[in-house]
């Protein structure tokens, strides 16, 4: 999949496009229903599929309440989309100034000068340009205008659609079971493994840590059953995950660690190394344990329940 992130990048191609727009966070099975559709759709009529995104994400941008946090970082949902079959991905830097465009110029300039493009596919809920004045009825307009057709697709979802909004709360909660059905996969943060207390060792339970830039939406503290990957090793290994400040030995420091089943220390060195960690399932919340006793006990407990779910 080729990436672009501005008109300067497009390459100037004799092909025409089929372009489908939207913020695609989680990449879950709705986004990935319609992403197949748009690259089936481009591969049918020998047109190049093009998948337009923003970063950051708009809501973000404009300010209205809380930051939202992503379920997914930009180089995660690029993954992803490539995944579907889509043969370039834009990623647009949003902005103000961007975002203060008529949908007519937005379209003129990115779908139809630079894309060259000749069907685009959105939800019939799309909202684009200033004040985002831009409908579905709008783009059918500048359609006729420009040259291109217009087709909707309605997201496919049990019980309504799919949506990032209740995947995002879903994963603050601990329900990564929840959000994995909905997203066609396990939820995945990842990133580089640093250095903890080194502590770990000494429990019998050494822990592989993730740095603090970690890509992906933090779950709810808790201890997790999940599978750990790491670079130039293709095997997921299982893994007991645990997230939080480390309250037995009062840490203030929000830690994800990952401690491999049936490795131990000195046989297994992941320091460095880029991590990545699948959540299947929640087992437990953080306990402040009295002592470390306490909490090695408990850690045995973890690891059965943990083969239980992962059946390892
Ligand atoms: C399966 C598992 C469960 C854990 N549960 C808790 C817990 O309930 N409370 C807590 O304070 N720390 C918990 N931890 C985190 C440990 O305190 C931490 O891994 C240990 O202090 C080692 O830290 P280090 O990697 O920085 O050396 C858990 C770790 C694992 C692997
Ligand atoms: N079973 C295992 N699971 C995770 N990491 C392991 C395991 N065995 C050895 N290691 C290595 O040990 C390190 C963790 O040891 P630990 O004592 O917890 O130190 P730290 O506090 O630096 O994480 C990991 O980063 C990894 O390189």
């Amino acid at each position: 999949m080729e990436l672009y992130h501005g008109l300067n990048e497009v390459g100037a191609g004799d092909v025409g496009t089929v372009v489908t727009l939207g913020n695609f966070d989680g990449v879950h099975r709705g986004h990935q229903t319609v992403l197949q559709a748009v690259a089936a759709l481009a591969a049918d009529r020998s047109l190049r599929s093009v998948a337009m995104t923003f970063d950051p994400h708009p809501r973000t941008v404009h300010g209205t309440g809380e930051p939202t946090l992503m379920i997914t970082s930009t180089e995660q949902k690029a993954d992803f989309i490539a995944d579907t079959g889509i043969d370039a991905l834009f990623v647009q830097h949003y902005d103000l100034d961007f975002a203060s465009q008529s949908a007519e110029e937005f379209v003129r300039t990115y779908f139809v000068e630079a894309l060259a493009c000749e069907i685009v596919v959105v939800g019939d809920d799309v909202r684009f340009g200033k004040d985002n004045e831009g409908t579905i009825e709008t783009l059918r307009h500048l359609g006729e205008k420009f040259g291109f057709r217009t087709e909707t697709i309605e997201e496919v979802g049990r019980g309504g659609r799919y949506s990032s909004s209740r995947i995002r709360e879903q994963i603050v909660a601990g329900d990564v079971a929840e959000a994995a059905d909905q997203l066609g996969r396990y939820h995945r943060v990842e990133g580089t493994v640093v250095h903890g207390d080194a502590r770990g060792r000494d429990l019998g339970f050494p822990t592989a840590n993730l740095s603090e830039d970690a890509e992906g939406l933090i779950p709810a503290d808790g201890v997790y059953a999940g599978w750990a990957t790491f670079s130039d090793d293709a095997q997921p290994y299982p893994a007991a995950i645990s997230i939080g400040t480390n309250p037995t030995f009062e840490g203030s420091v929000r830690r994800v660690e990952a401690h491999v089943l049936d490795k131990e220390f000195g046989d297994f060195d992941v320091y460095g190394r880029h991590m990545t960690l699948e959540f299947v399932s929640r087992i437990r919340g953080q306990v402040t344990f009295t002592g470390m006793d306490e909490l090695v006990v408990k850690m045995h407990e973890d690891i059965a329940d943990v083969r239980e779910v992962l059946h390892t």
